[in-house]
């Protein structure tokens, strides 16, 4: 016979969105379960996604600094050196963040249950453990945080053992020689920098002329120019028609429709994320997924049955930790009647690839749809006195503002430092402070935040 239990709210999915979810309602006294398929807690962000690839990161740019000094160190990685050597300190970082999670879960009484969550009826829920033991689990507040899986092309035949997906490639053993990535998104351009600075042989192939086409030109050019420097290839207008390993080849063949064949030692396939829905069975609870297989939900994250919120990944861009987090709180306040208002819609993006990019607000390209008088101003990284005591090339910041040259529309940046450095103006966007807040201020010196103030007063010098 099943177990039965009654819980002031039920969040299911420990990631980001949940954890916050979880940890807002026990804040407030109430009764909760926070239910986890996996072993472990925090979800892709701290297992598959963003902590992993950060780690890799950071050894790749220590590498890649070591290379830059290679006149006096001659430095090169040793041959089939072991990935887990390059992400020796992710098991360390790895553990004390699900540690502090179960203490920060155990010390807040939210009751943490181990199974696979689907629903019965909106506002009941059965728990499957790996022994197959069933739990019912009752609330009238659920919130639906189960997050998002790699989307796999029908043609990319992905083995987990030479051709990836962003969920497995850090299971490869050894770096390999050469790696071909597919796709020109986000998790793409990180990953294909990143092993292209170990000293990997990366191609990446999109079928779009450029990476990221979210952001300006200038600002991928200089990605492009930076990656292909490092010894990286980009081919963009590609279109990738299979992709397999040849076992009597024993190499991976990637063919693009023009006859192309490209052999690789390895492949990772990153064409974007699916929500995590198809165990949940929610037609059992009267819902229903988009033509995007995301769950709909509106501005206070509330689903079409009322009792039901949903957070993170499963609802759709701007699918980040970041934002995930901030939802999952919101979602559990506006299902207790602790209504915030409505979330900024300003969030910054922050690309972790080599060089690094980040951005917020409007790109000039959105900017000129709307405004086509738009000004803007940029500071080369290499003209700044940091920029040149620390030897960034290669960066750049752009700000763009109205036709007055007063109201900041968005900020771009390339260049390292560029996901801290862009919440300055951020928080002069937020705070509604006009271009002149970075002239009339005074910054430390030397700093890269200097480019805030020599795209700034080239702005106030195109003023009509
Ligand atoms: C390679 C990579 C790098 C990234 N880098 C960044 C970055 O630098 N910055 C950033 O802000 N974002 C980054 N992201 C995005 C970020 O990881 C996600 O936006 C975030 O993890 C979404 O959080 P979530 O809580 O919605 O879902 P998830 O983190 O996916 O967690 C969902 C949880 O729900 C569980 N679950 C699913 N179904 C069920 C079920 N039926 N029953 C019980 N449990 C279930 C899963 O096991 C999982 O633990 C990255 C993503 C990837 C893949
Ligand atoms: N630093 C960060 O904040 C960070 C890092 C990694 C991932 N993420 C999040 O993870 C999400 C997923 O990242 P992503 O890079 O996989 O997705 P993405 O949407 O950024 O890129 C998807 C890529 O797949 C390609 N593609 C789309 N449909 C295709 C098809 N049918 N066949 C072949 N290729 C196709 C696209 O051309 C694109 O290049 C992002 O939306 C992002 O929010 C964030």
């Amino acid at each position: 016979m099943s177990k039965e239990e009654q819980y002031d709210m039920i969040v299911i999915g420990s990631g980001p969105a949940g954890q916050k979810a979880a940890i807002q309602a026990a804040k407030v006294g109430r009764n909760v379960a926070l239910v986890e398929r996996s072993r472990e807690l925090g979800g892709s962000c701290v297992h598959r996604g963003t902590i992993p690839s950060k780690t890799l990161r950071e050894n790749a740019l220590r590498v890649k600094a070591m290379r830059q000094s290679a006149e006096i160190a001659n430095f090169e990685l040793p041959e089939e050196i072991e990935l887990a050597t390059l992400i020796s300190r992710l098991g360390d970082v790895l553990d004390a963040h699900d540690e502090y999670m179960r203490r920060q879960v155990s010390r807040n009484n939210v009751e943490l249950i181990h199974g696979r969550a689907k629903f019965v009826t909106p506002t009941q829920v059965a728990i499957t453990d790996v022994r197959g033991n069933v739990s019912l689990l009752n609330s009238e507040h659920i919130v639906i945080a189960t997050g998002s899986e790699p989307r796999t092309p029908s043609h990319i035949a992905i083995d987990h053992e030479h051709l990836f997906d962003s969920d497995s490639i850090l299971s490869m053993l050894y770096l390999p020689t050469s790696l071909v990535v597919l796709g020109g998104g986000v998790i793409a351009s990180e990953y294909a920098s990143i092993f292209q600075a170990l000293g990997v042989k990366v191609t990446m192939i999109d079928k779009y002329s450029r990476p990221l086409g979210f952001l300006d030109d200038d600002l991928t050019d200089t990605f492009i120019a930076g990656f292909e420097d490092m010894g990286g290839t980009w081919m963009g207008q590609s279109t990738v028609t299979n992709a397999y390993w040849d076992d009597k080849k024993s190499t991976v063949i990637t063919e693009l429709e023009d006859g192309t064949q490209i052999c690789s030692e390895k492949l990772l396939c990153a064409a974007g994320r699916v929500s995590n829905v198809k165990d949940l069975f929610i037609e059992n609870a009267g819902l229903e997924v988009n033509d995007r297989g995301l769950i709909n939900v509106d501005a206070n994250l509330r689903t079409s049955v009322p009792s039901i919120y949903a957070a993170g990944d499963i609802i759709g861009p701007p699918s980040l930790a970041s934002a995930s987090m901030e939802q999952g709180r919101r979602a559990t306040c506006n299902a207790l009647n602790m209504p915030l208002g409505s979330m900024n819609t300003m969030i910054p993006s922050g690309i972790y690839s080599i060089p690094e990019l980040s951005s917020i607000g409007l790109s000039e390209v959105q900017a000129r749809e709307k405004y086509p008088q738009a000004i803007v101003g940029k500071a080369r990284f290499d003209e700044i006195a940091r920029g040149q005591i620390s030897g960034i090339q290669n960066g750049l910041l752009k700000i763009v503002c109205d036709a007055q040259g007063k109201k900041i529309l968005g900020v771009m940046i390339v260049g390292e430092g560029a996901t801290e450095l862009i919440h300055i103006g951020q928080m002069a966007m937020i705070s509604d402070n006009d271009i002149d807040v970075f002239v009339d201020n005074i910054f430390n010196f030397p700093t890269l935040a200097e480019a805030y103030r020599v795209a700034a007063l080239s702005i106030i010098g195109q003023r009509t």
